[in-house]
């Protein structure tokens, strides 16, 4: 099977990578240079793409949402996912607040925000009740910081993910911390809406690169240049 390595240093299937022309343009050219543009700090990042997504219309997100949920529902197909760390989007994040109804996932875990910001996951389906900054989060028995290690596929909210798969959240550390205990085979997607797979974003060392994004045009990996060559 051709693979490719991306950020993390994971394997993906060929099969996934629909057009490696396409992934090179993205890689080489990216999107957004309004929002991208070089020197701006991350909260002024995070002001500028929350805004954009507040301005857009609920029936074009309502339209962008349902596409990013079957862009994933293909994804956990294709990958066999059966174990997957999600999150339920507040108003506003892509996905909409059914992103993590997952056909076919025998188990999927959501986080619940602790104190310190750090994350602990309960299962779900399970009654949501409303948690901090607006969270929906499952009522249940909490499984502890390092569930998320038993998760084949992690998907991370973000506000937006770099061509070289650095992730830009909300600035909590939140998935900072949690993605440092991600399995070696696991993937990590980050769903977005156009526009926000973004040239480059400011990394620090204790970001965590991201596999792929997954929006209305479909799964995109990131970071495939230098090292991401097929095998
Ligand atoms: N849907 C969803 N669930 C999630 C996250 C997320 O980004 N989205 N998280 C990702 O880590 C964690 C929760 N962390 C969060 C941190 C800040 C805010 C928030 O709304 N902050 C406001 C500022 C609030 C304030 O400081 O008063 C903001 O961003 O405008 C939301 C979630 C876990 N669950
Ligand atoms: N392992 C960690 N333990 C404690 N704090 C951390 C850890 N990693 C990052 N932080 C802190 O979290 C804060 C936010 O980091 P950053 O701006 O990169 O957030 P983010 O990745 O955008 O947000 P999030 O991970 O919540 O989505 C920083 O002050 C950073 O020092």
């Amino acid at each position: 099977m051709v693979s490719y390595r991306t950020a993390s240093n994971r394997l993906w299937p060929r099969s996934l990578v629909s057009d490696l022309s396409n992934l090179r343009i993205l890689a080489g050219k990216g999107a957004v240079p309004v929002v991208a543009a070089p020197g701006r700090t991350k909260p002024e990042l995070r002001s500028a793409l929350l805004s954009a997504r507040r301005a857009t219309a609920p029936e074009v997100r309502q339209q962008a949402d349902l596409a990013i949920r079957a862009a994933l529902a293909a994804l956990i197909a294709e990958v066999g996912a059966e174990t997957v760390c999600a999150y339920r989007p507040m108003t506003g994040e892509p996905g909409g607040a059914q992103l993590p109804d997952l056909p076919g996932v025998r188990r999927v875990l959501l986080p619940v925000l602790r104190p310190d910001l750090d994350l602990d996951w309960a299962a779900y389906p399970a009654p949501l009740v409303a948690g901090r900054y607006g969270l929906s989060e499952p009522d249940g028995p909490r499984l502890g910081l390092d569930a998320i290690a038993g998760a084949d596929l992690v998907v991370a909210p973000g506000l937006a993910v770099s061509a070289d798969g650095v992730r830009l959240g909300r600035g909590g550390g939140s998935y900072d911390r949690a993605l440092a205990r991600v399995s070696p085979s696991a993937l990590v997607v980050v769903p977005l809406y156009e526009g926000e797979l973004v040239d480059r974003l400011p990394a620090e060392p204790h970001d965590r690169p991201v596999d792929a994004v997954v929006t209305p045009a479909g799964v995109r990996l990131v970071s495939h240049t230098g090292r991401n060559r097929p095998r």
